[in-house]
This record gives C-alpha cells, sequence and structure tokens, in this order.
C-alpha cells in the first residue's frame, strides 16, 4: 500500500477561481511569501487570470486547502520544434500536512490530467533538487547567475560592432513591442524558452513597490538598426556610494538578442553605466555571448544551477517527434512509477529525418527511470552520468554513449524566467 493510500482524511479535487485565495495562502505559507495575502493576490490574479483555473489542483481535508498545484500551457522550443508543454507551478503542502502523501497524490493525478489533454511534457522549476526527480522530473538545464565587476566589465577589441545600431534607454512599456518582437524570434528557436503571451509581459515589467527592493524602477534598452529591433536587456540600478568612490550595481533582469553586434551594443552600454561597479545577471544561458566577448571570461563570476526539469508525460511519443544529432538504435526498459502507461520497452530508431518509437519484447540495450530521459531531453545532461553514478543499466556496451551522441543539441537551453 503507498503512502498516498494508508491515509484517508483528503481528497484531490479540481478548483475554480473562487478557491484561488485559499489555494494562495497555501503556497504562500509552503514557500515563506515575505508579502501579505492581499499583496500576493494582487501580484498573482492578473496571471491567472488571464491563464485560467481549470487547471488548478487541490488537496483538501476537513474542509481546508491543504495541498495545491496548477500548470500553465506553455508553447516551449525544445528539440524538435515548438511543443505544447505543461509548466508546472504552485506546488505547495500546508506544514501540518507534510510528509503524509500530499504532493505524490497531486503528482499522479496531475501527470494523468496532462495526458489526458494530450500533453506529451511537463517542466518546472524546483524550489528544491530533492523533491521532483521521484516522480520523474530530471534536471534538463543549468543556467548562470553571473556577476561582472569593473575593470573586467571590458569587452574583447574584436567584439562584433556594427555601426548603424542605434540603442535607446526607454520605459519598458514604450519598449514593448520591440521586446516582444525580438522575444518572439528567440521563443521560436531557443531550447527552453515559451512563447510569451501578454499576460507573461505584463507580469515581467510589472514594478511594484516590494518589487524593486532597494533598487530603482524598471528600465528597457533597445538596440535596433534598419531592420528593427535586435536586441534589449531590462534592468534596474542600486545607488551606492562609500567613502573612497561610487559603487552603484546594475541588475540585469533579462537580455536577449537576435545578431552578434547586438549582444555587443547591449553588453557596451550595461557596462558603461556612470557611477557603477558590478553588473549582475540572475539568469544567462551556459553559452551566452558574454562568456565569449568578454575580454577576461575567467573575471565573470559565474554560479551554476538547475533551471528546467523536464518530464516526458508521453515517452514514445515525446522521443518520436524530437530532433536526433545522429542515428541510434536502442531497446529501451524504462521504469515510470507515476505514469505507469510509460513503463517497459521501448524500440527506438532514429536518425536525422525522425525517429520511431514503438513497444516491443526485445531484450533491452540500455534500462533506465523515465527522469533520466527527461534531464536527458533538452541536450545538456548526458545520460553517461547516471551510467557512472550506476543509476542506469547498460546491457550493451556502448549503448549509452551512441544514445548521448544522439541526444547531443550544439546549444545550451536557457528558460530565464521562473514561473
Ligand atoms: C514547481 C513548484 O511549485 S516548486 C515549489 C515546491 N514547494 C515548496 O518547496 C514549498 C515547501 N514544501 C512543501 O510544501 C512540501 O514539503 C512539498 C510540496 C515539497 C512536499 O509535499 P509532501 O506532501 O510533504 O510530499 P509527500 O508526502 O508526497 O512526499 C513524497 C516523498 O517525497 C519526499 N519529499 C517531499 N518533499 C521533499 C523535500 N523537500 N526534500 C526531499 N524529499 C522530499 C518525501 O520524504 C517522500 O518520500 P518517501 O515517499 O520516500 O517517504
Amino acid at each position: 500500500m503507498t503512502r498516498e493510500q494508508q491515509q484517508e482524511t483528503w481528497t484531490v479535487r479540481g478548483s475554480d477561481r473562487d478557491e484561488f485565495p485559499r489555494i494562495a495562502r497555501v503556497t504562500s505559507e509552503a514557500l515563506l511569501a515575505q508579502h501579505d495575502l492581499d499583496t500576493v493576490l494582487e501580484r498573482a490574479l492578473p496571471l491567472h487570470d488571464a491563464e485560467g483555473y481549470e487547471r488548478f489542483l487541490v488537496a483538501e481535508d476537513e474542509g481546508q486547502v491543504v495541498g495545491t498545484t496548477n500548470y500553465f500551457r506553455f508553447e516551449m522550443a525544445l528539440p524538435g520544434g515548438v511543443r505544447p508543454v505543461a509548466g508546472v507551478t504552485g506546488v505547495g503542502v500546508w506544514p501540518t500536512h507534510r510528509r503524509r502523501g500530499v504532493l505524490s497524490a497531486l503528482m499522479r493525478r496531475q501527470l494523468a490530467d496532462i495526458r489526458e489533454a494530450g500533453g506529451r511534457y511537463a517542466a518546472l522549476w524546483a524550489s528544491e533538487g530533492a523533491i521532483y526527480g521521484r516522480f520523474g522530473y530530471g534536471p534538463a538545464a543549468t543556467e548562470i547567475n553571473a556577476a561582472v565587476r569593473r575593470p573586467y566589465t571590458a569587452l574583447r577589441a574584436d567584439a562584433p560592432r556594427d555601426g548603424s545600431l542605434v540603442g535607446r534607454l526607454t520605459d519598458p512599456q514604450e519598449a514593448l513591442p520591440d521586446m516582444e518582437e525580438v522575444h518572439r524570434q528567440v521563443a521560436a528557436s531557443q531550447n527552453g524558452q515559451f512563447r510569451r503571451a501578454p499576460q507573461w509581459w505584463r507580469r515581467m515589467l510589472s514594478d511594484r513597490p516590494e518589487q524593486r527592493g532597494d533598487k530603482g524602477p524598471l528600465r528597457a534598452f533597445v538596440v535596433g538598426g534598419p531592420g528593427g529591433p535586435q536586441g534589449y536587456a531590462l534592468y534596474r540600478t542600486l545607488a551606492r556610494y562609500e567613502q573612497d568612490g561610487a559603487y552603484g550595481e546594475v541588475h540585469v533582469t533579462e537580455v536577449h538578442a537576435i545578431a552578434p553586434a547586438a549582444w555587443t551594443a547591449l553588453y557596451e552600454h550595461l557596462f558603461s553605466r556612470d557611477l557603477t561597479d558590478r553588473v549582475l545577471f540572475p539568469f544567462l544561458a551556459e553559452d551566452n555571448p558574454l562568456l565569449y566577448l568578454a575580454a577576461d571570461r575567467d573575471r565573470v563570476l559565474r554560479q551554476h544551477s538547475t533551471s528546467l526539469w523536464i518530464r516526458l508525460v508521453d515517452v514514445p511519443g515525446a522521443l518520436s517527434e524530437r530532433s536526433w544529432a545522429a542515428p541510434v538504435e536502442a531497446v529501451l526498459e524504462v521504469g515510470d512509477r507515476f505514469a505507469p502507461w510509460n513503463a517497459g520497452r521501448w524500440r527506438l530508431e532514429a536518425d536525422a529525418s525522425g525517429a520511431r518509437v514503438e513497444g516491443t519484447g526485445a531484450a533491452p540495450d540500455i534500462a533506465l527511470d523515465v527522469s533520466h530521459l527527461g534531464a536527458a531531453h533538452l541536450g545538456q545532461t548526458p545520460l553517461s552520468g547516471y551510467l557512472r553514478a550506476g543509476l542506469l543499466t547498460e546491457y550493451t556496451p556502448g549503448a549509452v554513449a551512441r544514445l548521448d551522441a544522439a541526444l547531443h543539441r550544439p546549444d545550451a537551453p536557457f528558460c530565464g524566467l521562473i514561473f
């Protein structure tokens, strides 16, 4: 008997807008929210009003909401193209009800719901890395938190520069059409980006006092040329003075560009603000051009952390629509405790033109957990790491290396926006 079945006092069900304050109370408490419930609701309601409440799930115990989750319906760039992805969010269990199987029951039901709606993937940002592996999610992307201090903000002399590009520092609302245009192009191909609907831009540009903290208002720097906008940075500044000089900071919420010279122009602007000493980026792709344009890349201080966790909700469906970097043939024995329809043996035959995946009784080449496939799906986390750690089994020598070569992607995944 599972932990969920042992208890009888709570049930899992759908929810609606009227119940949202009770839901937000649980997630706020579970996530140690700094703000009171009214502030949380003011910020959260516009997004959820646009996204809808029909995918919320709650666990209810004697009339009290004790557990919650929800998912957004994203269109996310994945290897193989832009695909529908369930963006799982709002997970929380009331502190007196933790470790009784509430989350496990919510996850089980949510996976079934996503599958029933035709979904093949789920993605999330985890508050803690130890939570989601058991539910079949794998750590699929790492991103970097970077900080650069003067004088190491210098770019290489041969960084590409385009005299026809013009930059303007402006109010984010005025810059919105240009930012949308750039982001639309980025989201069409950058592994891990989701198409940003208007409600996500509103959230992104929301500039409430509690979001500013000790920093100034959000501003936009847009770079454009004769062909239209080529890139933008959204940032805030922090003024700071010591007896020996100015130590202001530039905090970059996001920076995107669609042409090499635009990256140079954006970084030259961010790195040249007077009265500043440090520029901070909470999220950059592991292969962001900054690491190549910096005159001394070792002085770009970097902390790496997991961003997207990916879950294959439909293993044959997901593998058959992925793109493949090299031909591969393998029988995979997949374990999946929370989505049992995936469990079993799958024969994968793939090459650059596509893939065929079908159930088989043949002997497996590799036995692995569905979370390993999720981790590897974006092409950044090799399965060979799990093999070396003894967490998957290779029956046919070399099978894991061949599968890794086929799963390879030349670009690093990047989401950059916690949802
Ligand atoms: C996508 C997002 O929204 S990320 C935000 C996630 N939310 C939070 O971090 C808020 C604070 N934490 C919580 O609300 C809860 O502790 C949750 C949601 C993480 C877990 O909920 P619970 O109902 O306690 O989980 P549940 O009882 O189903 O646990 C299932 C298993 O996961 C394990 N587990 C649960 N949470 C954690 C954790 N944080 N770290 C390690 N293991 C965990 C349990 O020990 C249990 O293991 P077992 O089956 O081997 O005994």
